[in-house]
């Protein structure tokens, strides 16, 4: 295969092009009109007027005329040509010092916010001091130093005074940012810092960088102008600064020459208004929601997913031994997962349900390798295709993840980049493993969408015109998106709709069927896993404690904790009926359980027996295993036979 490369990272304000941010927002018009003319006069001062705005070549103090439409100063200048000729420098050392500090600010805001550590508070402390130095005062100093450097040493001490609030705001939105789904899933399938921050991050922070380049700009304007007002800006030049030097220095408002202050104070009045418009207009532009707010989401049209004939279980693709895996919290360890071994096999559609609580996220983490602190993995092995993915070095795991296993977890919706058009989120998982064909990657995700039943041209959208089910779909497509052996799902529809959840599950098994993958698919919905899944584990207080194939489940589960679970749900069909819940709580899973940990809430509980041991777990029938003393070899032989007959059958 030869593989192009593809387009590098850009920022999503400069993907959309300056015509369409000005066609999009009449604000960015205005603004940009009133920078545009302001630039255009500048350029053809020496078009518009054929005076020199240093020379003295007329009388002084004349009113404005048809002749000199502003007047002349005191030195016989004319105070247009002067204004026409100021806003060129004046112009030149907003935009360059606003670029300058603005690069640095936003260099130094994100990366300290990115990799924190010591380096990023030594750049939060840094920026902290600048902030806490006066800025006026700090600008005179640093401009008593380079007096006479002309213009750019100016722009220098603007940018280096002004750089602090804007790596200030971007650290405190890019420690936000970097704590978002869409940000840590880009980790997790393997993206590098530099991917992240450029192609995940800035795009969201775009309209507070522009904001900060405008408002630096303007700071840069003021700071000019109040430089050369008392003096210490560089006074034989003209800018709109030094004319307001020198006509408070000649004292024009007492010779009522007004308009010598009016002029290039308006002009920078006009110039700051002219940089709040592009501001909100770019706000508009680089915040979707904002732009799309009006528009109603379409909604999705389903597609029925062919059947296949399911592939046969074999040997494990994906094995759990002995995991134990929970949290160290101030208060000892939560023990979340408690020796859990389960096996999945190719093709298999793995249920895995418990009440709230009992440990099947905690398991989910701690099986893929993404449990983060306070989440320990205590002991255990979780082999993928004989890999032991507990054991991999962290680039091993990256290549693995995604690759092999993929994830999509609860309201994983969040994960998708409110500023990323769905296609190029499609792409960066293919593209942080190696596809980098344009092509490829686009008849990849073309059939992706097909596969998940979104139209193909949802691509093109933003994530805020789908709808909840169709994001989840999309987040099911980029998990699919490298063929993975196995996918873990764990809870992926609980935030939509009953009807949108069915149509989802259905889609999902529809998909698991055509390509063959495997799929644990965690949820509180044992009648749901009924319906869906090949076989069923049951957890309970960390503890795998009953594990059967769906039907087998259905019309003869054996744990009471299972019985109960299932009487908690309405049964598939058949007339509506009063549900009742578990009377009792499942146990802390702080403090040791020695002997079965539903023992409190067990109506068939045999005390001195059941709290005080484990019960082994038994193969009941084919492929049916239990982990209850009605069930277990030792209580059978110990149990007068009528009273074992009735506990088993409760
Ligand atoms: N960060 C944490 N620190 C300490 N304890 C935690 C932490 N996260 C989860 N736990 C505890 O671990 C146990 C298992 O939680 P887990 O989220 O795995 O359960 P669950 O069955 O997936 O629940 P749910 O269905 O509500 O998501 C719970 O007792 C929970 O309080």
């Amino acid at each position: 295969m030869t593989s192009v490369s593809v387009t590098p990272p850009r920022l999503r304000l400069l993907a959309f092009g300056p015509w369409r941010i000005l066609r999009r927002s009449p604000r960015a018009t205005a603004g940009a009109a009133i920078i545009g003319l302001m630039v255009l006069l500048a350029l053809l001062a020496s078009v518009v007027s054929h005076a020199d705005p240093n020379t003295g070549t007329f009388d002084p103090w004349l009113n404005p005329s048809a002749t000199h439409l502003l007047g002349t100063t005191a030195l016989g200048q004319d105070i247009f040509t002067q204004l026409l000729y100021g806003a060129r420098l004046t112009l030149l050392i907003g935009f360059a010092s606003a670029l300058i500090a603005t690069t640095i600010g936003t260099s130094l805001g994100v990366a300290s916010a990115y990799f924190g550590g010591r380096g990023g508070e030594a750049i939060n402390t840094l920026t902290n001091v600048f902030l806490v130095l006066p800025g006026l005062p700090l600008l005179i100093v640093a401009s008593a130093f380079l007096r006479g450097g002309g213009v750019w040493s100016i722009i220098v001490v603007i940018a280096l005074t002004g750089w602090a609030w804007g790596a200030r705001v971007l650290r405190s939105q890019a420690l936000t940012l970097r704590t978002r789904d869409f940000v840590q899933a880009a980790v997790v399938t393997g993206e590098g810092p530099g991917r992240i921050i450029f192609r995940e991050m800035l795009p969201n922070l775009a309209g507070i960088i522009a904001a900060n380049f405008f408002s630096t700009a303007l700071f840069a304007v003021l700071s000019e102008a109040a430089l050369s007002f008392i003096g210490i800006g560089d006074v034989s030049q003209v800018t709109w600064g030094t004319m307001l030097y020198w006509a408070q220095a000649k004292q024009s408002l007492l010779h009522g020459a007004w308009w010598w202050v009016m002029a290039p104070g308006l002009s920078i009045a006009l110039l700051g208004t002219a940089f709040a418009l592009l501001n909100f207009g770019i706000d508009e532009i680089s915040n979707p929601r904002a732009r799309h707010s009006g528009k109603a989401t379409r909604v999705l049209r389903r597609r029925a997913a062919p059947r296949v004939t399911v592939q046969q279980p074999g040997d494990a693709l994906f094995s759990v031994r002995h995991l134990n895996a929970g949290y160290a919290t101030p208060g000892g360890s939560v023990r979340a997962v408690r020796g859990v071994s389960l096996d999945v096999h190719p093709g298999e559609f793995l249920g895995l349900a418990g009440e709230s609580g009992c440990g099947k996220s905690t398991l989910a983490f701690a099986a893929t390798r993404l449990l983060d602190a306070p989440g320990v993995v205590f002991s255990g092995e979780a082999r993928l295709a004989g890999q032991d993915l507990l054991a991999l070095s962290s680039e091993e795991l990256r290549q693995v993840r995604w690759r092999e296993y993929s994830m999509v977890f609860q309201a994983s919706m969040n994960i998708l980049n409110p500023v990323l058009r769905v296609r190029e989120q499609v792409f960066d998982a293919m593209q942080a493993h190696g596809v980098t064909d344009p092509e490829r990657l686009e008849a990849r995700a073309r059939e992706l969408f097909n596969l998940v039943g979104i139209r193909e041209d949802y691509l093109s959208a933003y994530p805020h015109q789908l709808s909840g089910g169709m994001k989840q779909r999309v987040v099911i497509a980029i998990a699919l998106a490298l063929e993975p052996k196995i996918v873990v799902m764990d809870e992926p529809t609980t935030a939509l709709d009953v009807v949108v959840q069915r149509q989802i599950l259905q889609e999902i098994d529809g998909v698991r069927k055509r390509l063959g993958i495997s799929i644990i698919f965690i949820t509180h919905d044992l009648s749901l896993l009924i319906e869906m899944s090949d076989r069923i584990a049951i957890m309970y207080a960390g503890e795998v404690v009953e594990e059967a194939p769906a039907s087998s489940l259905y019309t003869g589960a054996k744990h009471p904790y299972t019985t109960r679970l299932m009487t908690a749900f309405p049964p598939l069909s058949g007339p509506r009926e009063r549900r009742d819940g578990i009377p009792g709580r499942p146990p802390s899973l702080a403090q040791d359980l020695p002997g079965c940990p539903f023992f409190e809430r067990c109506p068939s509980r045999m005390p001195g027996h059941c709290d005080t041991r484990k019960p082994a777990t038994v193969e009941v029938s084919p492929g049916h295993k239990v982990a209850c003393f009605l069930h277990s070899p030792v209580v059978q032989a110990t149990q007068p036979q009528e009273e074992r007959h009735a506990l088993a059958s409760d």
